[in-house]
């Protein structure tokens, strides 16, 4: 029986098997960011505990940190600043390498894990951080773990991880210009529903899948964890190889072909048997938009918001009513940034529908580039320019905004269209209403102060 790719990749490292099917596994490298890492540290260094290889931990400082310009106060989180006190202290004690605020190679640890070839195809990687599934789109097995995991992971180099079923989702048809990786899988978990990948791997692959530049993957990939999934892979290719060549801490070039030959290698056989293997056509898949306060509740930008019983408490959240649509809604915010949609591909994209317009005085427009590496490319080629003059606001790069760290946010009530992964109640801050979308659909809906359908202008 043929195997799976996830299946090969947890056999290359596999350390042992026990009876109840789970394995403990060798982990290549780990990330860490100052929310979660640092008190995984401290932890380290109050047991006396060593770090099996610290030359395979990378750490950042992305989550509480502000992301306004030039980050006067460091962090507006009520009690954060100790955190970045404690990833500093705890990295220099124990000699890791951190990407901190000063570094050009800081940002959102999964914008940075694949920029700068942290993450690679077929290893290995963990983070106290649950999109860590993200890296899957440069074909890593990578999954989120907890603090504990963590320590373990750091004291050990290995983890111990259940036995998981095996998804695939093939992505067939012809896939409109417009139509990106973000409305796929929105519109994936809407149809499925927010806990259809529990306990499963999944695995995207077909035509559509092979047709995505890799960043589109690392999109894809990003909102696994929100379809409750182990995480999410896709099988790495020639594509992936092109991305992944030159960068950082990828192989030096003298190792580059035997590596290249091993990446290659890596796919489902053709008789993998998969617990669910799902084909999904794609050329029906309009812009979709999150209405709720769960990834599920979505719909086609064009449709009628959805009248099952139990959407109640959504429904209040959000201030909207079943049977109307969400075309046409007025917005207060707008949000370009998150581990989802940030990297240069997606401000390239947003910007192409910014150029030469303007957002209206009453909305307020937001761009935080998903690393310091991205926002330096993107003003080297203007993008900026088109931002600001666009009226967004253009700031560093962080994740504050997509998560709420404690300090920047929107106004309580505010309606914000915006390109993160996550839209419960109070993500973006107390009150903030979270619709989830392309950054397409973001910088089109910004422009025109309402949510709007790009086809208007991608057509
Ligand atoms: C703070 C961190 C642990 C958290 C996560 O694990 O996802 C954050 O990144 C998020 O997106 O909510
Ligand atoms: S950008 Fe948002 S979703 Fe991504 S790691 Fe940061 S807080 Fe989590």
């Amino acid at each position: 029986m043929g195997l799976t790719l996830y299946q090969k990749m947890r056999d290359a490292h596999e350390v042992r098997r026990f009876k109840d099917g789970s394995s403990l596994i060798y982990i290549d490298r780990i990330m860490l960011h100052e929310r979660t890492g640092s008190i995984a540290l401290s932890n380290m260094i109050d047991e006396g505990r060593g770090i099996m290889a610290p030359e395979m931990v990378f750490s950042t400082i992305d989550h509480i940190v502000d992301t306004r310009p030039g980050r006067p106060g460091g962090t507006r989180m009520p009690g954060g600043q100790v955190f970045i006190d404690e990833m500093r202290r705890t990295t220099g004690e124990l000699g890791l390498r951190l990407f901190g605020t000063d570094d050009a190679r800081q940002g959102i640890v999964h914008v940075i894990a694949p920029e700068q070839g942290i993450a690679l195809p077929g290893i290995t990687m963990v983070c106290p951080d649950s999109h860590t599934c993200t890296l899957g789109g440069v074909g890593a097995l990578a999954w989120g773990i907890g603090s504990t995991d963590c320590e373990h992971a750091l004291a050990t180099r290995t983890l111990r991880i259940a036995s998981h079923r095996q998804m695939r989702i093939r992505l067939e048809g012809v896939r409109p210009g417009w139509l990106t990786a973000k409305d796929i899988i929105i519109h994936l978990i809407c149809r499925f529903g927010a806990g259809f990948g529990a306990g499963h791997v999944i695995e995207f692959a077909g035509p559509v899948v092979e047709g995505m530049e890799v960043e589109e993957r690392l999109t894809l990939c990003n909102m696994g964890v929100e379809f409750a999934a182990f995480t999410a892979l896709v099988a790495p290719d020639r594509k992936t190889l092109d991305y992944v060549r030159g960068r950082a801490f990828a192989p030096r070039a003298e190792d580059v072909p035997e590596a290249e030959v091993q990446w290659m290698a890596l796919a489902s056989d053709a008789d993998a048997v998969f617990d669910r293997d799902i084909a999904v056509d794609v050329s029906g898949i309009a812009p979709t938009v999150s209405w709720g306060t769960s990834p599920e509740h979505a719909t086609p930008v064009d449709g009628l918001l959805p009248g099952e019983p139990g959407l109640e408490a959504a429904y209040r959240y959000v201030g909207l009513e079943p049977g109307t649509p969400i075309l046409g809604q007025p917005i207060d915010g707008a949000f370009i940034g998150s581990c989802t949609n940030s990297r240069l591909s997606d401000l390239r994209r947003a910007a192409d529908l910014l150029r030469g317009r303007m957002v209206p005085a009453s909305v307020r427009a937001v761009c935080a580039p998903g690393s310091t590496a991205v926002k330096r490319a993107a003003e080297a080629e203007g993008l900026d320019a088109i931002f600001r003059d666009a009226g967004f606001e253009w700031h560093e790069a962080g994740c504050a905004f997509c998560f709420y760290a404690g300090g920047e946010t929107f106004a309580p009530g505010a309606r914000v269209v915006s390109s993160t992964n996550r839209n419960f109640e109070g993500r973006q801050g107390p009150g903030v209403r979270t619709h989830i979308a392309s950054p397409e659909t973001v910088a089109w809906s910004a422009v025109n102060g309402r949510i709007s359908d790009v086809r208007e202008v991608l057509l």
